[in-house]
Parts: structure tokens; sequence; C-alpha cells
């Protein structure tokens, strides 16, 4: 199952990426870095250029972010990702994903959204916002109710709070933290894979 794998990379790099050529080194950068998986947001023009270019490379684990609508995620498929991310929960999408046979992780910030994605089947969800909504905290109090629900937080975790993730209920923590934008661009590959490595080892197993 590809959440078996995500848990096992334990760090989800969520990347916004202007030009496709630059995502196969990006993918050996992550995984020199010990996280050898990204989620490719579908918010630039040729996401899904950037999808296909890494969807056969042996070891890499690849998947499409900000998936808010049917047809993206059919897209998504066709490029090759193995599983969809979505900022919140939409049952249509929910139904679109087991249609085609992706995984989806719909995103969640409170226990109603919680209840109406796990009575859609899933029971691994996006936190998103995860800081802004209360962090780890957050997360110890959807587990009472919760307790076979994974969480998969996204939004302000950088290097600085990683390490307070460090939670079983937690599967992966998603970051746009170690492959910024900006260094994408540069094509600052040595930094990526620097921040992949202190990334992963802050949130431990
Ligand atoms: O694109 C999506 O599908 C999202 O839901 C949002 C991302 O997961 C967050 O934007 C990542 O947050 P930062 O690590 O704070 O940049």
């Amino acid at each position: 199952m590809i959440e078996d794998e995500l848990a096992r990379i334990r760090v989800l790099p969520v990347v916004v990426i202007d030009d496709p050529g630059r995502c196969v080194p990006l993918a050996h950068a992550l995984a020199e870095g010990g996280v050898p998986c990204a989620e490719i947001t579908l918010r630039t023009p040729d996401a899904l250029d950037a999808v296909a270019a890494v969807a056969d490379l042996e070891g890499f684990l690849v998947g499409a972010g900000t998936v808010v609508g049917s047809s993206q995620l059919d897209r998504a498929v066709d490029a090759g990702a193995r599983f969809a991310v979505s900022p919140g929960f939409d049952r249509e999408l929910s139904l679109a994903a087991s249609g085609r046979g992706i995984a989806l992780i719909p995103g969640v910030a409170t226990a109603s959204e919680v209840l109406a994605a796990g009575a859609a089947g899933h029971s691994t969800v996006k936190l998103f916002p995860a800081a802004q909504l209360g962090g780890a905290g957050m997360i110890s109090a959807l587990r009472g109710p919760f307790p076979d629900v994974r969480f998969v937080p996204s939004g302000g975790i950088s290097l600085d709070n990683a390490a307070e993730y460090d939670l079983d209920a937690v599967l992966t923590v998603s970051t746009s933290w170690i492959a910024p934008r900006a260094e994408i661009a540069a094509g600052r590959f040595d930094e990526i894979t620097a921040r992949a490595r202190a990334f992963r080892a802050a949130v431990g197993r």
C-alpha cells in the first residue's frame, strides 16, 4: 500500500515546480537525502509534466498535490501520479479517486471532516493547515475520538517544529521547507539534499 511506503519514508516534500526539467535532479537530490518521494502541487502550468518526468524513476514515489477537482485527478493519474493529496475533503473527488484506483489523502481541519472522510473510506487524512490548527496538540486531541486515523500534517512545518510531529498518529510529515520553489528554480540541489537529511532526522524513526 502507498500509505505504508509513505510511512516508511516519514517525510513528504511538497513541491511547487516551474520547470519540469528540474524534476529529475530534484528527485535524485531528495532520494540522496533519504526522502525518495514528493508531492508535486498542481499549482503551476507544467506540474503534470513534472509528475510524468519522475513517474517511472526507480525507487521514487511521486504524487500530485493541490488536487481540487475530478478532472485534475484524472490528469494526475494519466501523468503517472501514484497518490493524490487534496487540501480539503470532497465526496465527489473521493469517488473519482476510487474509480481511478488511486490513493487519495483528503484534507481535514475539523472533527466533522474526519468523520466525513472516514465515512467515505479514508483512514489517512491530511491535517491542513497543521500549525495554524494547533499542530501536534490538535493531532493528539483528534486521536482520542479517532484512534485509527493516521494524519499527514501539512502547513507551517519547518525544521524548527518538525520534531513535535514525531507521533504514532502521524503517517508522514508534509512540508515545503525541504524543497523551496526558489531553491529548485536556482538548481541548488545540494542544499535540498541537506534539508531533506536534516528534516528526516528531526522527525525520527
Ligand atoms: O497544496 C496543497 O494541496 C496544500 O494543501 C497545501 C500544502 O500542503 C501546504 O501549503 C504546505 O505548507 P507549507 O509547508 O507551510 O508550505
